[in-house]
């Protein structure tokens, strides 16, 4: 059960980005807490991958303050986010499709044999990768019918089923999908789903990017709207509709100083220059 008087895991304020002239992060804050599935909505363009590139160090904000456990951290790589136990399944999965299922799981964590063969001939250890990419598959209810089946010869979702495991085998601290079941057909998002839920309930927090609200709202347990850069509302699917979340990520809703969904006034383009 989250609750926010818990320290955050996984935390900013004020990041920054910008791209040239675009202004992509606008001092967004963003607060991660154990044990929860934290949903991030917000319209095409509102900035979601460019914070979670930020928090899982794809990139670097211009300004701001990420912290991990409550201790600030300054991620210039990909590399540096994992050593701090925060992995992304990006979009684009990044599986290599020529490699089986246990290559892909220890892609750049491979496991040497013991010994002169694998000190001096850096060997691979494959048996012992085999045996556990087995275990963390089974650990979370995936099906395979070969840990050695070349991954291109999965389909769609048990592709995603490979990314995810990993990210989940090797986070300690959090887990980042973006759009994880955006390819996938109905049945092969359900068990995604069903996938992250498993990942919350042992104990890994997972933040996931999605355009989907009866995903959002299936599995969330609380909803971080972004607009324009920056957090705008922070609801739950209990305490609040899809409706009212997609207004307020529009910007036609807006919550007001006591948190309460308010609409907003038509605007006349002020702003907008
Ligand atoms: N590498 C980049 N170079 C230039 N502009 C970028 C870059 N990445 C993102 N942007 C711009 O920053 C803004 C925010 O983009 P971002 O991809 O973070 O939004 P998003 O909410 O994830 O959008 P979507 O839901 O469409 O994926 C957009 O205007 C986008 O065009």
């Amino acid at each position: 059960m989250t609750t926010t008087q818990q320290q955050p895991t996984l935390s900013a304020r004020g990041l920054v980005k910008r791209y040239g002239r675009v202004t992509a992060i606008d001092g967004a804050d963003f607060d991660l807490y154990p044990g929860e599935v934290l949903a991030v909505v917000g319209d095409n363009g509102a900035g979601k991958s460019s914070l979670i590139k930020a928090l899982s160090g794809a990139v670097v904000p211009d300004a701001g303050e990420i912290k991990v456990d409550g201790k600030t951290v300054h991620f210039k790589s990909p590399l540096d986010a994992r050593h701090y136990g925060i992995e992304t399944v990006y979009q684009d999965l990044a599986v290599a499709p020529a490699l089986d299922i246990a290559s892909n799981m220890f892609l750049g964590r491979e496991k040497r044999l013991k010994g002169p063969f694998g000190i001096g001939l850096r060997k691979l250890d494959s048996a012992t990768m085999r045996t556990e990419a087995q275990r963390i598959l089974d650990d979370l209810g995936i099906k395979v019918k070969s840990i050695t089946q070349l991954v291109e010869t999965l389909s769609g979702g048990q592709r995603q089923g490979v990314a995810v495991a990993r990210a989940a085998a090797f986070g300690t601290k959090a887990v980042i999908m973006d759009e994880p079941t955006a390819a996938l057909g109905v049945a092969e998002s359900a068990k995604v789903l069903e996938l992250i839920g498993r990942i919350r309930d042992r104990g890994l927090p997972v933040v996931l990017i999605s355009h989907n609200m009866p995903h959002v709202f299936e599995i969330a347990d609380r909803i971080h709207v972004h607009r324009l850069g920056k957090r705008v509302a922070v609801v739950t699917p209990k305490s609040h509709s899809m409706n009212q979340v997609v207004g307020l990520l529009t910007g036609a809703l807006k919550l007001d100083d006591n948190g309460e969904v308010v609409e907003v006034a038509s605007t006349t383009h002020a702003g907008l220059t």
